[in-house]
């Protein structure tokens, strides 16, 4: 039987306080509230996280409960306030609304940018970039010392993502910074996301100032860089083509166009492949790394098969990934237990039916992605990092079981899992293959406070760190 909305809606809520509702229950991992709440009120919650109506969903069952009758419903997102700016009026793939705009710039963008061809292409800077990281740390073992882990994988993912997506030109005019402010202003708190009405406060804290000050720089970058592709300034060094030089292809392309119509449609796109490729390789990652710190049997397992499949040969090659199957089981198990984007954001488009009861249009969806994977229903041991789960367990990382959701799910899923997984593969068969790791002295276990920026889990005041010990087999003078 349907019931009537109500502006407080019947399901199970933690307590309120006035204005700011739930937010007060948040801590700095929100994911980690989410679940602890979830627990005690159960799998489909309602919150008010500021002024706004929210669902938190935290088992694989209740996900699929939800979503069998409300999968489109549920495909679009909150638009919120910086990302508004930076998606050029919510142009990207991430943030448009769901309809028929999306549609076509993710699908263009799936067989044009993200396409197994395409992101096969980019191999050559891959392999350019980890053996860089390589020998980077290869110096460090010839000093004996520790390695930011952290720093250098960050440094890894976001030089990949840059030389991919604007050519290799533009690297070397240094707009890693401008980058990187964008990140930070896009994962800031901003009351207009929760209290609109407060959102004015943005302006006094001078969080606005600092995004519009960063909007600009950003903005001056893409048009520097679409003024060089345009003049053929770096095309000539175009191979492969890189993620600009194609969508300008596109923009020009009679067909494609009508979707790519606009400067700001190209500048959109491009927002997206730098702001979701860059945090989530580094932080899954350092993730890998820190759980094989904690788990020596696990390490040197996955250690001897790399070491076993690459042979004497100094280096791990893309060719050999696909013998690694021990190694892709670590990811995977990474994945599960620190879902390196824990939280899902979604927003019911109109009005529909959860739990039988009618839920209005534009309420806040969150798939809380690491509750999931610790559900006990689900899974066994949950707490544990266990590779060998996967052996028996088909279960796949684009959540078409529920159950398993680092990615996502459904129609909004990761259009960018096939370029992020060469990546990660890569470089952890390569840190793998090169070095034995041990903590720096004096260090018993590896502590890693994780914060969160975009919802992504990221490792910046406490980073990992690590001494490295050079393999026999890696000349230890790369250079
Ligand atoms: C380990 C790396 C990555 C992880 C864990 C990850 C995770 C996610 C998640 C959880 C979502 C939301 C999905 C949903 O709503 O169901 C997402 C969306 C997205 N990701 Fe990734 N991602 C990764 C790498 C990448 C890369 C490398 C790119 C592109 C270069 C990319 C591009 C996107 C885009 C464009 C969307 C928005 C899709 C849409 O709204 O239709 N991601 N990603």
């Amino acid at each position: 039987k349907l019931r009537k909305s109500r502006k407080n809606l019947p399901f199970p809520c933690p307590r309120k306080l006035p204005i700011i509702g739930n937010l007060h229950q948040l801590s700095a991992h929100p994911h980690h509230s989410l679940h602890k709440l979830s627990l005690k009120h159960g799998p489909v919650m309602f919150l008010q996280l500021g002024s706004v109506p929210t669902f938190v969903i935290s088992t694989a069952d209740a996900l699929r409960e939800v979503l069998k009758t409300n999968d489109v419903t549920l495909s679009n997102r909150p638009s919120l306030y910086a990302v508004k700016r930076y998606s050029y009026g919510l142009l990207s793939i991430s943030f448009s609304p769901y309809g028929e705009y999306w549609r076509q710039a993710r699908k263009v963008s799936i067989s044009e940018l993200l396409s197994v061809k395409r992101v096969q292409s980019f191999h050559r800077i891959r392999e350019e970039e980890v053996a860089n990281l390589i020998s980077d740390i290869v110096k460090a073992c010839s000093s004996s010392n520790p390695v930011n882990m952290s720093v250098e994988l960050q440094a890894l993912s976001n030089k990949i993502i840059t030389r991919v997506t604007f050519g290799d030109g533009i690297v070397a005019q240094g707009y890693g910074q401008i980058l990187e402010e964008t990140q930070r202003v896009l994962g800031g708190l901003w009351l207009a996301d929760y209290l609109p009405w407060l959102g004015w406060i943005d302006a006094l804290t001078g969080l606005r100032k600092k995004l519009e000050k960063n909007f600009k720089e950003l903005d001056e970058f893409y048009n520097h860089v679409i003024k060089e592709h345009m003049s053929g300034g770096t095309q000539e060094d175009h191979d492969p083509s890189d993620l600009v030089h194609v969508l300008l292809q596109l923009h020009k392309d009679p067909f494609h166009g009508m979707t790519f119509s606009s400067m700001s449609h190209v500048k959109g796109i491009i927002t997206d492949m730098f702001i979701n490729g860059t945090d989530t390789s580094s932080a899954t990652l350092t993730w890998i790394m820190t759980e094989l710190m904690r788990n020596p049997r696990v390490m040197a397992k996955a250690r001897d098969e790399v070491r076993k499949i690459a042979g004497d040969k100094g280096k791990v090659e893309e060719h050999e990934l696909k013998d690694l199957a021990y190694l892709k089981l670590v990811i995977k198990e990474t994945m599960r237990l620190r879902t390196p984007v824990p939280l899902v954001f979604r927003e019911t488009s109109e009005t529909c039916v959860i739990q039988c009861h009618e839920v209005p249009a534009k309420t806040r969806v969150i798939i809380n992605a690491r509750a999931i994977s610790l559900d006990q229903n689900t899974w066994e041991n949950p707490e544990e990092f266990y590779p060998e789960r996967f052996v028996d367990n088909n279960v796949d990382f684009i959540g078409q079981d529920f159950s398993l959701v680092p990615f996502g799910l459904g129609r909004r899923s990761c259009p960018g899992i096939n370029f992020a997984l060469p990546v990660v593969e890569l470089a952890l068969a390569n840190l793998l293959y090169c070095f034995d790791w041990e903590l720096p002295a004096g260090m018993t276990k590896v502590e890693l406070d994780v914060e969160e920026e975009l919802g992504i889990a990221v490792h910046k005041k406490n980073p990992l760190v690590l001494v490295p010990r050079l393999f026999h087999c890696v000349q230890n003078d790369l250079s």
